[in-house]
């Protein structure tokens, strides 16, 4: 089955238009790693496919129009510059909003257990008790991605999640990424800059306002794809076509 269908998809911003045309078929369990340039739409996409932003054409998750999906379904992980330091609450109380986006309420037992365990399973179990206002970029980053997993959704959207973490904390997010893919068979879509993680993912989408490449890889990151989408290819602009071994 496919998590994912987009048709014709359009978005504009009164003249000014961020996507036109993106058709796109994610099958269930992909990685797909979207990349392009800066302005190229990557973020208006994931907002399209939350119904956050309006759009023509087509878009079915798990072969069900948008608006027939239980949003539980779907988990988002925005960019770190729309995170929000200064709301007066607990690590714990943040995750626990992603089971129910209401907020002051009290933490039942059960709520609280199941925030402890996606803290748990982005080991950030320590950061629990702790206030966002004194989280680093990447602490904060790893709490809200463990607030998109509470629910356990079968699609996971994730605006740069590595975005403000080092090296060690982006190998650690990976491999969190690739645990809860392997024990629930969700699907990811990841916005990156980084060709590398790209390499890595079953998938790459490579967008400047349409699609410009879809597929694995090896195809998807070809030096015509990468041409076409960055006008320009050279290590000096992180963008190259051969990948790590290259
Ligand atoms: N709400 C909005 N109103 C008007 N223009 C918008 C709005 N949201 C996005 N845009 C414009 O749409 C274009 C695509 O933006 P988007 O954030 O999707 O790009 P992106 O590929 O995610 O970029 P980046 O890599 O810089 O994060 C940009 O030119 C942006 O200025």
């Amino acid at each position: 089955m496919w998590a994912l269908e987009a048709e014709g998809l359009s978005v504009r911003f009164g003249d000014f238009v961020a996507l036109e045309g993106v058709s796109l078929k994610v099958p269930e369990g992909a990685f797909v790693a979207v990349i392009g340039p800066n302005g190229a739409g990557k973020s208006t996409l994931l907002k399209s496919f939350l119904g956050l932003v309006p759009f023509r054409g087509e878009v079915r998750l798990f072969g069900h129009p948008l608006r027939a999906v239980d949003p539980k379904r779907i988990g988002y992980v925005p960019q770190i510059k729309t995170f929000d330091r200064t709301f007066p609450a607990l690590s714990l109380e943040l995750v626990a909003t992603g089971l129910r986006p209401t907020w002051p309420f009290r933490l039942g037992r059960e709520a609280r257990a199941l925030a402890l365990e996606a803290l748990r399973r982005v080991g950030a179990e320590d950061l629990a008790e702790r206030p966002l206002g004194r989280l680093s970029g990447g602490q904060l980053q790893r709490v809200y991605l463990a607030r998109a997993l509470v629910r356990r959704p079968k699609l996971l959207l994730l605006d740069e999640p590595a975005t403000g973490v080092d090296r060690v904390g982006e190998v650690d997010l990976y491999r969190y990424l690739e645990a809860y893919q392997a024990e629930t068979g969700a699907t990811v879509l990841m916005i990156t800059h980084d060709l590398d993680a790209a390499h890595h993912a079953s998938h790459v989408l490579v967008l400047n306002r349409r699609v410009i490449g879809f597929g694995p890889p090896e195809r998807a990151l070809s030096e015509a794809c990468l041409r076409q989408a960055f006008g320009h290819l050279g290590h000096a602009h992180g963008v190259y076509a051969g990948g790590k071994d290259a």
